[in-house]
């Protein structure tokens, strides 16, 4: 959110701009051991785009009803939808940036702008091919799944507008680990009902932010440092297969630990949980399974954040 002049709040815009530009740069990283993911073609590189910007000029837009300065949003949409065109990299970040630089330049009256694009999924169809399957570089399938979402706030600085906050996040991963999770040993008291459990089907919804150190990782898909939120997803993954959780706190913290391990232009990765463990109805058994249903309101959260200098006290090395 931008921050406020002078000690007010004050600014506009436009949510849901819906931008779906077609043959993006394909997006290429490295690859690491727990995901199958090392790039995406981008043939549909789409974002629904939240745009808002602030400047001392806008003060009489709102005091005085002066509208001589007050760029229209409608406006704003046209130009986040037509320079979307020439975008010319693969990330998210970078797009974001090169809109909100661009409109900097365009309005000089405007000193800063928060700008969030969440990325609308479509995934490449698998199609037979003379060696079993391909993915179509044609047909794509809209994804309900998890979603994406990058943000930046820019400022007008000395020579250039600047990236002074940036946050990417992956919203709403849904995981369920049917066997192998406990929960026990918390507070026993006159208000404890719940029982202690040695192995529940825990399932989870996770929101995930990360930032960077150095920002021009994020925006530039080229410099090798770029984090796919895919890999993200998939470190998620396989840390909750191989961990023995004692409870979803403990979860998150070892899942940040991994992110952070496997990235080193991370700064930070932040968690907000969502507890949605089923509820029992019918006790596994030994070759039998068992039955539950979903649990009712009210669903427990947990958020926590880990830094690099978390990571460096549970590695015992320096940051
Ligand atoms: O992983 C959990 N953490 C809690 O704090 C909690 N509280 C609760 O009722 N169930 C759980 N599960």
């Amino acid at each position: 959110m931008l921050e406020p002049i002078n000690g007010r709040t004050m600014f506009y815009g436009k949510h849901d701009v819906l931008t779906y530009r077609t043959y993006a740069k394909p997006l290429l990283v490295s690859p690491i051991s727990e995901s199958s993911f090392t790039g995406c073609d981008n043939i549909i590189f789409a974002h629904n785009i939240s745009f808002a910007v602030t400047g001392e000029a806008f003060l009489t837009s709102f005091s005085q009803g002066d509208n001589s300065m007050v760029v229209a949003t409608d406006s704003m949409k046209n130009f986040i939808l037509r320079n979307s065109a020439d975008y010319t990299g693969s990330t998210t970040e970078g797009l974001l940036q090169l809109l909100s630089s661009r409109f900097m330049d365009r309005y000089n009256h405007v000193t800063s702008i928060s700008i969030t694009a969440h990325r609308i999924p479509f995934e490449q169809v698998m199609v037979p091919c003379s060696e079993g399957l391909k993915q179509s570089q044609l047909v794509l399938r809209h994804s309900n799944n998890e979603s994406y979402s990058a943000s930046l706030t820019m400022q007008r600085g000395e020579d250039e507008p600047e990236v002074i906050s940036h946050e990417c996040n992956l919203k709403d991963l849904q995981l369920i680990k049917v066997s192998g999770s406990s929960f026990y040993g918390f507070v026993q008291d006159e208000y404890t009902t719940l029982p202690e459990s040695y192995d529940r089907p825990l399932y989870i919804f996770l929101n995930i932010d990360w930032t960077y150190s150095d920002v021009q990782h994020a925006l530039d898909g080229d410099a090798g440092q770029y984090v796919a939120v895919e890999q993200v997803r998939d470190i998620a993954h396989s840390a909750f297969h191989e961990l023995s959780s004692p409870s979803i706190q403990s979860l998150i913290y070892q899942i940040g630990i991994r992110v952070l391990t496997r990235f080193p232009q991370l700064a930070t990765v932040s968690f907000e949980s969502n507890n949605r463990t089923w509820e029992t109805i019918v006790e596994p058994t030994e070759g039998k399974g068992g039955v539950f249903t979903e649990p009712r309101p009210p669903y427990g959260f947990q958020g926590f954040s880990v830094s690099r200098a978390d990571l460096a006290e549970a590695t015992g090395t320096l940051v």
